[in-house]
């Protein structure tokens, strides 16, 4: 079986996971704006991307910012895409010029309903917790996505939570999203690590 899936590796804050990235070249990176031990500020992120190879698509994870707030990171940071983890509803994702991925934090069968009242570029699935939200290193149940297809077949489907080189290819083969993201699966001690995100893309663009 042939997969197209892209592959965005997030949380990145250090101008050495800058330097891995642009030797890799995944799909899309992130910049977590949103409360995290991999939280940047918008002047670090613009530092950071000033020495990004321009084929890789910025992303910016926000958690109930304010509009004014995620706008003018956006404009600093010159952002491709804005990603949002909080309780974001559709009436704030359609006041931004860039596309918006919105993330849905997934439980059970119903965490899928919500999806229904979202018209965005991407639907991103992250793995339930009680007091994170997002980054956790935790897959959900991926049996559950029988679910989304029933619900939501065209969408973009970004699938996150818990992925890492060695699971990768199996959640690919179950789910066949769009998009793969990664975070904690390729951090070693807490920083990005340039074996485990090679090994991640290679899996990613074998399967
Ligand atoms: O990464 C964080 O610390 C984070 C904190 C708050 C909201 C979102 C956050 N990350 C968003 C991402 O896009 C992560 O890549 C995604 O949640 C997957 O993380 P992981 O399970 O660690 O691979």
């Amino acid at each position: 079986m042939v997969y197209v899936t892209k592959i965005k590796i997030c949380g990145l804050k250090r101008a050495a996971d800058i330097t891995y990235v642009n030797l890799l070249k995944p799909d899309y990176i992130g910049f977590v704006f949103a409360p995290s031990g991999r939280r940047v500020t918008k002047e670090d992120a613009k530092e950071l991307i000033a020495s990004l190879d321009k084929s890789i698509k910025k992303v910016g994870v926000f958690l109930n910012h304010s509009v004014e707030e995620v706008k003018v990171i956006a404009k600093v940071c010159s952002l491709d895409i804005l990603q949002f983890h909080g309780d974001e509803d559709m009436d704030y994702c359609r006041q931004f010029q860039q596309n918006v991925w919105k993330s849905f934090r997934i439980k059970d069968a119903n965490s899928f309903k919500e999806m229904e009242d979202y018209q965005v570029n991407g639907y991103l699935l992250d793995t339930y917790h009680k007091t994170q939200y997002g980054g956790t290193g935790e897959a959900f149940d991926w049996g559950l996505s029988s679910h989304l297809t029933r619900l939501n077949r065209d969408k973009c489907v970004i699938l996150a939570g818990g992925l890492n080189p060695e699971n990768v290819k199996e959640a690919i083969e179950q789910i066949q999203p769009a998009v793969v993201d990664v975070s904690s699966g390729v951090e070693t001690h807490g920083y990005k690590d340039f074996e485990k995100m090679k090994k991640m893309i290679e899996r990613v663009r074998k399967v």
